[in-house]
């Protein structure tokens, strides 16, 4: 039986190195805050970026959205009803922003994915999810040769939203409000490199007011190629 190196259901100390090495280092970092959990990573960042930045991000998201898809399928057509668009890297306000996260998380550029761009107008979510990979979906063929598992993400809130948009771990028990200019960035491996369940997390409806933000997902191998 052969196992494949990057299996992405079972530890991994290639990932595990990751979650030791940028918690080490988002740990030294001035302005960065763990949240007060034993059971994931989760670290955030206020004033991450400009109004500026945020105001340019939004104009770029605004002009490039369409529905948001899911990579698995399911039966609840209510499950994601934002809006996305992929903000490529080499748009140099794009390419500000996400050279500044891979610095932060000294995470190499290479292993992150294209970053998107969420709108969420009232009434739209993302109701619960992983964001890491399993390998008996039809998707994982072609997402191990993307780069293999999701490690860690990142996220950047756009703007200030009025009521509701809460980024939510309901198995961590914590909940982010969405707060302009502050980046949220977690390990969604647990210490031995497997997938960590208590990364559970939902970006729960907006009730009133529109949230604007960007994720970030980095690869445990090499994305870009
Ligand atoms: O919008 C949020 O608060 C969460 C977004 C998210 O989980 C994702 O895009 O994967
Ligand atoms: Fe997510």
């Amino acid at each position: 039986m052969t196992i494949a190196l990057t299996n992405p259901d079972k530890p991994s100390p290639a990932r595990a190195r990751f979650g030791i090495d940028v918690g080490a280092r988002l740990d030294a970092m001035p302005g960065v805050k763990r949240a007060k959990i034993d059971t994931a990573q989760v670290y955030y960042m206020a004033d991450f970026v400009t109004d500026e930045e945020c105001h340019g991000l939004c104009f770029l998201i605004d002009k490039g959205r369409r529905p948001s898809t899911l990579l698995s399928e399911t039966q609840d057509s209510e499950f994601r009803t934002s809006e996305s668009c992929d903000l490529h890297r080499y748009t140099p306000q794009v390419r500000r922003i996400d050279e500044r996260i891979a610095d932060l998380l000294g995470i190499p550029h290479a292993h992150g994915e294209t970053m998107q761009g969420q709108r969420y107008a009232p009434g739209q979510q993302f109701r619960a999810h992983y964001d890491h990979f399993r390998s008996d979906m039809p998707y994982w063929p072609r997402m191990e040769a993307e780069g293999g598992q999701r490690t860690w993400t990142a996220m950047i809130y756009l703007s200030d939203v009025e009521e509701g948009g809460t980024t939510w771990f309901p198995q961590a028990g914590i909940r982010i409000p969405p707060r302009k200019r502050l980046l949220l960035a977690w390990n969604n491996m647990a210490a031995d490199g497997s997938p960590n369940p208590f990364t559970l997390h939902e970006g729960t409806a907006v009730t009133k007011g529109t949230k604007y933000v960007i994720t970030k997902w980095f690869r445990e191998g090499h994305w870009l190629r």
